[in-house]
């Protein structure tokens, strides 16, 4: 928050300068009032006109710099709150794959929303009014001192007494205030899931269900709300008492000296009005205190976000794959507890062409994601060209290859902008990357050709269109990698074993394929296929050498053939 303010520090300055000026301006009203009642108790007329055209004009300056203050305030906050997001987004943006994915993406999300939300209003407001406040209560305690040092003297004991509001409720509302923001982040999830599941809620008819859930984490947030509210509001009605308290006894201890003839009818005046010049402000100090105290875990739950470094993947070698990625007696878990890989030994060689296959949860995906460096903790090495994947710069590596999931995300953009991802590419690279992947055989179809709108999440055309965008996405990078994670198991047998043909005849290409599909033909082709069992690799040959003999694999191939034909 430091480096934020230190940005628009002329803006701070603006305003706390303004801030001053006007709070200053309106501590000095008590000294007008003074001068008024006393002229009236001494019948000068002409004085009286002089002082209140003199005090109109006060008022009209005094307006004029409450606006600009206001103004400059708003500013301060507008630039503050973005100036946030966009820190919170840096780090979120910084983050390696694996980090990332440790966090849930609503609490992402409602970083962005709640939480900055609960900064504006806990932080920065509540600061800006103190501040404000803090120079009137300064302003009226220093005239008080000049017009009754007695009574100064007792309102700084009120002073002290008041200290004790924040002292009480600081620790409470902090942790009332962390669980709020808890509270927001799972609501924020829950919703989240419902408009991601929106067709399963509905395919299902468990919407029921899904409002009872709903409703529950809303009471629970609610509650939260109210629980942080409860306590927010015994802090204030402590602080409004004490302030009450003070500014009658100050009025009474004003009322006895001029009793005893120690001051004027003039000074009594001056005193109450410079009295809640004091104590308003202090009560809204006191108020004010207690919100920037309580809204610490979620500065810091933003810091944590903002501040994030790197800490696995830090190397910057330029990736070289020429020759080979290595991967030497790998083992891996999520949990650290139960193996998913075991032993792994495996060479890619640049431009060959491998397909892993395995049973389902057999570790396939997981080793791709070694392999590209998602996850930094595992045992073993892999290493591309020799060196040690932990001392490749990840973003350079990044560029090298390319992963084509199932589920493969698309912009809310034209199948275009999808395929160019915002870059530019020449006219044959487009047609050559169109022909490959098949999406010239759809495009024709579709309302606008290239620039139609794929829809939110490409919602607007089928699953198989979809992937065949992601590997047109993937070739124009002209990315010497390509790994395809069943990339193309939503798209129909023919156009799948179209594609994958075509990809396999690319000689500059290293294809490394995830498949359930046990085409003769295609499988053919590949120059290894890794067979993988319950983490490991169990077997690798090229198709005929393994279906040769009596092996793991065969059993498996014949066992998925059955299974397709029985579909
Ligand atoms: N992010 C994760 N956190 C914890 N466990 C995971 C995670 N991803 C996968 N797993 C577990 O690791 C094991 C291997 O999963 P993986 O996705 O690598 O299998 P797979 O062979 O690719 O499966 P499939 O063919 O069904 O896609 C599974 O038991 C899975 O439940």
């Amino acid at each position: 928050m430091g480096s934020i303010l230190k940005q628009n520090k002329l803006l701070l300055l603006i305003t706390i300068v303004l801030s001053i000026i006007s709070s200053i301006a309106y501590v000095y009203i008590s000294i007008i009032l003074k001068n008024v009642t006393d002229i009236a108790l001494s019948g000068d007329l002409s004085a009286f006109k002089i002082v209140v055209i003199k005090s109109v004009l006060y008022l009209i300056i005094l307006g004029l710099i409450s606006y600009i203050y206001s103004i400059c305030s708003k500013r301060l906050v507008c630039n503050i709150v973005q100036a946030l997001r966009k820190k919170v987004f840096d780090g979120i943006l910084r983050r390696n794959k694996e980090d990332f994915a440790r966090v849930n993406t609503a609490d992402y999300i409602s970083a962005f929303t709640n939480d900055i939300k609960l900064i504006e209003e806990g932080w920065i407001l509540p600061l800006l009014t103190l501040l404000q406040n803090a120079v009137i209560f300064i302003g009226a305690l220093v005239v008080l001192f000049i017009i009754s040092p007695i009574i100064a003297l007792f309102l700084i004991g009120c002073f002290v007494l008041m200290l004790i509001v924040p002292a009480i409720f600081g620790k409470g509302l902090q942790d009332r205030q962390d669980r709020l923001s808890k509270q927001l982040s799972i609501l924020t999830t829950k919703i989240k899931d419902v408009l991601s599941g929106y067709e399963v809620i509905k395919s299902y008819n468990i919407g029921r269900h899904i409002q009872t859930q709903f409703n529950d984490k809303n009471n629970e947030a609610v509650t939260a709300r109210f629980r942080a509210d409860k306590l927010m509001a015994a802090s204030e009605s402590l602080s409004e008492i004490l302030a009450y308290l003070t500014l009658f006894s100050g009025f009474f201890i004003g009322a006895y000296l001029i009793i005893v003839g120690k001051i004027s009818a003039g000074t009594l005046l001056a005193l109450i009005q410079l009295s809640s010049s004091f104590v308003n402000p202090l009560m809204i100090i006191m108020q004010s205190l207690p919100h920037i105290q309580g809204v610490k875990p979620v500065l810091k739950r933003l810091d944590d976000f903002s501040n994030y470094e790197v800490t696995s993947f830090i190397g910057t070698h330029e990736p070289s794959f020429e020759k080979y990625i290595k991967a030497e007696n790998i083992s891996f878990s999520y949990n650290g507890d139960q193996k998913v890989l075991v032993d792994i030994n495996l060479t890619i060689k640049r431009n060959k062409k491998y397909a892993i296959v395995g049973h389902s949860g057999c570790g396939k995906s997981t080793l791709i994601k070694l392999l590209t460096g998602c996850y930094s903790g595992f045992q073993g090495s892999i290493t591309y060209d020799g060196t040690n994947i932990c001392e490749l710069d990840t973003e350079k590596l990044n560029k090298m290859i390319a992963v084509i999931h199932q589920n493969v995300y698309m912009f809310d953009d034209s199948i275009k902008e999808n395929i160019y991802l915002y870059e530019s590419f020449s006219q044959n690279e487009l047609e050559h990357v169109l022909e490959v992947s098949g999406v010239n055989k759809f495009i024709n179809l579709t309302p606008n050709g290239l620039e139609s709108s794929v829809g939110e999440n490409g919602s607007n055309i089928s699953g198989g269109q979809r992937q065949r965008i992601a590997i047109a996405r993937a070739l124009i990078q002209n990315k010497p990698f390509l790994i395809l994670d069943e990339g193309t198991a939503a798209i129909d047998m023919q156009n799948a074993y179209d594609i994958e043909n075509r990809l396999l005849k690319l000689k500059d290409l290293t294809l490394l394929t995830i498949t359930h599909n046990m085409n003769n033909d295609i499988l053919r082709m590949y120059d290894e296929i890794i067979y993988m069992e319950n983490g490991k690799i169990v077997e690798t040959g090229r198709l005929d050498e393994l279906l040769s003999h009596d092996s793991s694999f065969q059993r498996f191939f014949y066992l998925v053939k059955e299974e397709t034909v029985a579909l």
